[in-house]
């Protein structure tokens, strides 16, 4: 893919916060501390909330170079300028997000546990393809459950490898080393401790991978 955003790293996704103020302050935190790119999902808010939050979190994004991804609502993100969308089973034909949004907007699809859907997803035009969840989450623990091969299958579509569900730094290695370009997270991050320090862990699985790859670097 042509695009000006990293193609590897950490990809936050914010938690269902209510609060506009305390969730723009959560997220500052997180790319300040490193974290690529920001998907805006709350599942807890209304639309005329999203809307504000979505808006909200923009300038943020700018600020850090960090592209802003708005979860379910492809209009919603066209309408504030946002970088693209995040597109379920749910949400919306993708072609018709593309259409709207344009050869530029960073379009992802969750595939769940399922190759045919990741091979039609490249094919009508997504920019990345998402896997989940590869482990127990605590944000959605009905979660299907996907295995590393399907990182590894994907390959061959040439397109960015996402991952999500579950994912912490003690587990996510596993998965950067089957081939995920991103890991999507929210709860590893929002729910530490020490937010930033988790995303600099998450960071550093990327850096093990490269070092393993490249040893004499
Ligand atoms: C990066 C990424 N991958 C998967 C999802 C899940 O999307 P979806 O299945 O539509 O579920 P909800 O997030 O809408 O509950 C995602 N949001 N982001
Ligand atoms: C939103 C979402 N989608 C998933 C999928 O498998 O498609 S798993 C998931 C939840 C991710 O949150 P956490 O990092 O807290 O597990
Ligand atoms: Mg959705």
């Amino acid at each position: 893919m042509n695009s000006p955003w990293p193609q590897r790293g950490l990809y936050a996704i914010t938690p269902d916060d209510t609060d506009t103020l305390r969730l723009v302050a959560r997220v500052e935190t997180v790319l300040v501390a490193g974290a690529q790119w920001l998907q805006y999902r709350n599942k807890a808010a209304n639309p005329h909330l999203r809307r504000e939050q979505a808006l909200a979190l923009l300038p943020i994004c700018r600020r850090h170079g960090v592209p802003l991804i708005v979860n379910d609502d492809w209009r919603l993100a066209a309408q504030i300028g946002a970088d693209g969308a995040h597109l379920g089973e749910d949400d919306g034909e993708l072609a018709a997000a593309r259409a709207a949004m344009g050869d530029r907007a960073l379009i992802g699809a969750s595939c769940y546990d399922r190759f045919d859907l990741a091979r039609a997803a490249a094919a009508t035009g997504a920019s990345y393809i998402a896997f989940g969840a590869f482990f127990a989450s605590p944000t959605k623990p009905n979660a299907r459950r996907a295995t590393p091969e399907l990182l590894q299958q994907s390959a061959i579509l040439r397109l960015p490898r996402v991952a999500i569900g579950g994912i912490t730094p003690d587990n996510a290695r596993s998965l950067v080393a089957a081939g995920a370009d991103l890991l999507a997270v929210i709860s590893g991050v929002f729910d530490a401790p020490d937010p930033a320090a988790a995303v600099r862990a998450y960071l550093s699985c990327f850096d093990e991978a490269r070092s393993e790859e490249f040893p004499n670097e």
